[in-house]
């Protein structure tokens, strides 16, 4: 009925896409396969070759990402075996372990068995690794964007320090049941205290980052099957935490404190003072992390990268899609090639999706 053979185009086009790119032959015969499993279970599976390089060319489509040069050299973890939220926790812990190598970031995706009629499993965090967020009386101690999932733990019963950066507990839910937290061991979360190359005082205010980023909350896509937990890491580009996560005022809200610290006029727009102290911040991140050798990537190194992989798609015979208004930096756009380009935001499969929130 349609929806079979619906899932059996979908597998059809990424068979033969990737016996294509891997110049194998023989693709007809793994089409019988497929299409006879199809008919008599009503699903198919991957082999390891074909997930990796589901897993790969669905970043490589990813076109809200600028750090796509580096999509061939992705590590994929198949962890579709595993059935119990223990072992699945144990995978998690060692793709933090893995992936962060000492600040040697490795991009890294670990993937759990695709959803089916009866199964299905989900991740509740956003990234593994991420801080929680705790709302009293109008104020919010911690990561504002980590006030609803917070309230959820606590509801399962995990209780935090109540610090601006307690580490959230892991939320693993399988088949529908019920969903079981466990905590990160500290030992397993790398972070980086942020210190400015010239001002002294910056220190002072005592802030600090996790090293990796790992989304877990985002539906992987290969042939029609949909991985529901797939989580992936890559290294942070640093506007992302020092003009999007310490800076936005629904975020940490550090530009006032920033500029007074720098003794800006912050009363008149005019003196530009938010701009100055995005500047510093930036700068405070980059130099931070570099210091304690943990990978980052500044907003024009990685846009020099991206245009890398838009000539490498090139004499590959495909023209890199993309989503221009993500693509270009939130810290001085125009001064990348980027923002003076235009990309066709055509959704190729595989890919990364959103899903509907795990909670509510
Ligand atoms: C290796 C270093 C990487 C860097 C520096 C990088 C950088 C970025 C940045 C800056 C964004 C925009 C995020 C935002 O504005 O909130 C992004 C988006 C994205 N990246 Fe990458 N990325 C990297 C690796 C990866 C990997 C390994 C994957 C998957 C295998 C990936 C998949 C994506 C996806 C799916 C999005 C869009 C997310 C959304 O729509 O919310 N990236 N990337
Ligand atoms: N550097 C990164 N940045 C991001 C990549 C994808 C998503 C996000 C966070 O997206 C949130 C949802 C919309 N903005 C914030 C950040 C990576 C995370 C995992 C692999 S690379």
């Amino acid at each position: 009925h349609a929806v079979n053979t619906d899932l059996y185009t979908k597998a059809e086009e990424f068979i033969r896409l990737f016996y294509y790119e891997q110049q194998l032959s023989g693709v007809e015969d793994r089409l019988d396969e497929i299409r006879q499993s199809i008919d008599e279970e009503g699903t198919y599976t991957h082999t390891s070759t074909e997930l990796e390089f589901g897993a790969k060319v669905a970043w490589r489509n990813s076109n809200r990402c600028i750090g796509r040069l580096f999509w061939d050299t992705l590590r994929v973890f198949d962890a579709r075996h595993l059935d119990t939220p223990e072992a699945m926790r144990d995978a998690l812990y060692d793709h933090i372990d893995y992936a962060t190598n000492g600040g040697r970031i490795r991009s890294t995706i670990t993937i759990f068995k695709p959803e089916t009629e009866e199964h299905q499993v989900r991740l509740w965090n956003h990234q593994l690794i991420r801080y929680a967020g705790y709302e009293e009386n109008g104020t919010v101690t911690g990561d504002p964007a980590s006030v609803g999932f917070t309230k959820r733990c606590q509801q399962l019963g995990w209780q935090g320090e109540g610090t601006a950066y307690d580490i959230l507990p892991l939320v693993i839910e399988a088949d529908h049941e019920q969903p079981q937290w466990f905590e990160i061991p500290q030992e397993k979360i790398l972070e980086v205290p942020l210190r400015h190359p010239d001002f002294d005082w910056f220190k002072d205010l005592k802030l600090k980052w996790y090293a990796v980023p790992i989304i877990s909350d985002m539906r992987l896509e290969i042939g029609g099957l949909n991985y529901t937990a797939a989580p992936f890491n890559g290294w942070y580009m640093e506007t992302e935490i020092g003009a999007r996560n310490l800076a936005d005022e629904f975020r940490y809200d550090l530009l006032p404190a920033v500029a007074e610290a720098m003794g800006l006029d912050t009363r008149r727009n005019a003196s530009l003072w938010k701009d100055r102290a995005l500047i510093e911040l930036n700068q405070a991140v980059l130099h931070s992390y570099q210091t304690d050798g943990v990978n980052i990537v500044d907003h024009h190194t990685a846009a020099k990268q991206f245009q890398r992989f838009e000539q490498k798609e090139n004499k590959c015979g495909r023209q890199a899609t993309g989503d221009w208004t993500w693509l270009i930096p939130p810290v001085s756009p125009a001064a990348t090639h980027i923002f003076h380009s235009s990309y066709e935001n055509r959704m190729d499969s595989p890919n990364y999706f959103y899903q509907t929130p795990a909670y509510e």
